[in-house]
């Protein structure tokens, strides 16, 4: 028997604040505050649902490896599949106790090189902020490193017109260009070309959207690093997207990923975590 794809439409006590979360990979597909009328994150217009397979937009959660997994020792790329791990190509157990305000998930998991361990999903939406709190548990009796993310997918008008602000300072290793290592000197960071990113800083940071008019302010919570992705015009070419679908999103991503990954100890736990909030641009708003 096949598990259905069960997706949850939660509608907040001021009837203005939806979400909605499939129980496939506790992936969050959409969440609009009450001062929105469109997501603050982008899904593509057809998402094909299927056992095994990556859902992209939204809230990817990335457990226990990200991308194709990395070897902190050896400090190189390793060569795990399926990409970003096994919570996002699972079901999650939804907890029947879970409110409007406070859904729950959780997901034990077992590999080879991980052991066992299992994971908590909280997610917190109210009218004007959404939180995603991640928790791994290390359920072997050693300590065993982990890579983990939240790799959101933002909605915005036009991803070459938006600017990233909280990076100034923050250096970063560019996996679009060699894994060099660089510092941002500029305040704010632009879309210009395709853009692959960890950026070795734990601060907040905030997307301007001038054409959708609104700032989505992002503050990460236990987190070693920030990704940042967006595919340019390689994004005509994959499969599960539309011509044009990549002008339309940025990845900024709470993780704890490559060089940030953490050692959990026999028995313990890490959590990261997302908190979201989304304003309407006004000229009172529009300096950081
Ligand atoms: O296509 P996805 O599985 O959603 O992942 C897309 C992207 O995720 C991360 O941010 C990585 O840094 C990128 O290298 C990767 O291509």
């Amino acid at each position: 028997m096949t598990t259905p794809f069960i997706l949850r439409d939660v509608v907040g006590e001021d009837a203005a604040t939806s979400l909605r979360v499939s129980d496939y990979a506790a992936h969050i597909l959409s969440w609009t505050p009450a001062s929105q009328h469109t997501s603050a994150l982008w899904t593509p217009n057809t998402m094909a649902f299927g056992e095994g397979v990556a859902l992209r937009g939204g809230i990817p959660v990335i457990l226990p490896w990200f991308a194709s997994g990395y070897s902190v020792p050896r400090r190189e790329n390793l060569s795990y599949a399926p990409k970003h791990g096994l919570g996002r190509v699972n079901f999650w157990e939804y907890d029947a106790q879970s409110s409007h305000s406070h859904l729950r998930y959780t997901y034990a998991g077992s590999h080879e090189d991980f052991g066992t361990f299992h994971a908590d999903y909280e997610i917190l939406p109210s009218s004007d902020e959404l939180t995603a709190r991640l928790t791994l548990h290390n359920d072997n009796d050693h300590p065993v490193t982990f890579e983990m993310a939240l790799h959101t997918y933002f909605r915005v008008g036009d991803v070459r017109s938006i600017e990233v602000y909280g990076l100034q300072g923050a250096s970063y290793i560019d996996a679009a260009h060699g894994w060099a290592e660089y510092v941002q000197d500029s305040t704010t960071l632009t879309f210009p070309e395709e853009t692959d990113r960890i950026y070795l800083s734990t601060a907040d940071t905030s997307i301007l959207d001038p054409v959708l008019s609104r700032r989505i302010h992002i503050h990460p919570d236990g987190t070693t690093n920030t990704v940042i992705w967006n595919p340019g015009e390689a994004g005509d070419s994959f499969p599960d997207m539309a011509p044009g679908d990549w002008r339309h999103f940025v990845c900024i991503e709470a993780s704890a990923c490559k060089d940030g990954a953490v050692s959990i100890p026999a028995g313990g736990n890490h959590s990261i975590a997302q908190t979201i909030r989304v304003a309407d641009l006004t000229p009172e708003h529009s300096a950081l």
